[in-house]
């Protein structure tokens, strides 16, 4: 488990973190959504043991990751800004990673340089951003992390790439219980990859989700009934939000979807759908009100 408590970080006078408390459950895949100057990337480096944090902890599994070398041993990162030593192939990059990390696979090396189709001797200076993106997650991923951090990891790959991205970590998820946070701008790529969510907003933890728990429980009711209809066909059921569009009503209802069924049937209604809540509505929803901040990171 990966835990930050009150962590708090100044740079010159500006507030970056203030006091973010966030909980990475062990064998999840935690998205990190936050806008452009949130502080994703801040709380990366401070995680991935870069940083000092000014006030607050930060625990990977109860150990603290300051100038931990043996933490550090199971941390794998992925910057945005990814620097590779001039001059460097990824067959140099591999002999520095290989001598830093004890659990080094070089199996899995060559088959992910395979699988992504990357020269291990063409330097990397003359890779696109994106292949240079791919190199440091192979190099990263061969270090057989128990920790795996990546900062707008698929921001511009193609949408082949992004899935053999996602194919190894779900893989090493479900294979040895790999922790992984993702950080995003954009809460959809995250959708149907994340089992964990949290959003964050100029330095602090607005929301912070099980993403199960989110979908197991809200539904959009549409309902019409003729006549006959009791005072309060929904009484016992957890309306959070109730409209009427002339004989449809619409509903928000926090319940399970048979429990909805059940108690709704039995007045016979005319019409009744049980629709899937997008993504956009549970947010919105959970948020407590549509703004442009949240619709920015749906859009
Ligand atoms: N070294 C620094 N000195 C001063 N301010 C900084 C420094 N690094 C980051 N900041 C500020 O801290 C805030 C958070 O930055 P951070 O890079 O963590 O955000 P982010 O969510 O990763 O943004 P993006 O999505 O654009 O990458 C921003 O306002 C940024 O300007």
């Amino acid at each position: 488990m990966i835990e930050t408590r009150g962590l708090t970080k100044k740079y010159d006078g500006f507030q970056a973190l203030s006091g973010l408390d966030m909980t990475v459950p062990s064998g999840s895949i935690y998205g990190l959504i936050g806008i452009n100057g949130s502080g994703k990337t801040t709380v990366l480096r401070h995680l991935a043991g870069v940083l000092r944090q000014d006030a607050g902890e930060i625990r990977f599994d109860g150990e603290d990751v300051w100038e931990n070398a043996a933490v550090k041993q199971h941390i794998g990162l992925v910057p945005d800004d990814l620097f590779f030593p001039n001059g460097y192939n990824l067959a140099g990059m591999k002999k520095i990673f290989a001598g830093s990390y004890a659990a080094w696979d070089d199996r899995r090396f060559h088959e992910m340089t395979q699988a992504f189709r990357l020269s291990e001797t063409a330097r990397l200076r003359n890779f696109s951003k994106g292949m240079k993106k791919q190199a440091m997650f192979c190099l990263v991923m061969s270090t057989m992390p128990k920790y795996l951090l990546l900062d707008e990891p698929i921001d511009g790959l193609d949408p082949i790439v992004r899935k053999l991205v996602w194919k190894y970590i779900v893989d090493d998820v479900a294979d040895r219980e790999m922790s992984v946070l993702v950080s995003s701008h954009n809460l959809r790529e995250m959708e149907g990859i994340c089992d964990h969510i949290g959003i964050l907003s100029a330095g602090s933890m607005k929301m912070e989700r099980e993403m199960d728990s989110l979908r197991g429980d809200l539904h959009k009711v549409q309902i019409a009934f003729g006549a006959g209809v009791p005072e309060n066909p929904f009484a016992g059921l957890n309306v959070l939000h109730h409209e009427k569009r002339g004989s449809v009503e619409l509903l928000l209802i926090s319940a399970p979807r048979d429990e909805i069924e059940s108690r709704l049937r039995v007045h016979d209604p005319l019409i009744f759908d049980i629709l899937p809540l997008s993504l956009e509505e549970i947010f919105i929803y959970e948020l407590g009100g549509d703004d442009d901040e949240i619709s920015s990171l749906i859009f």
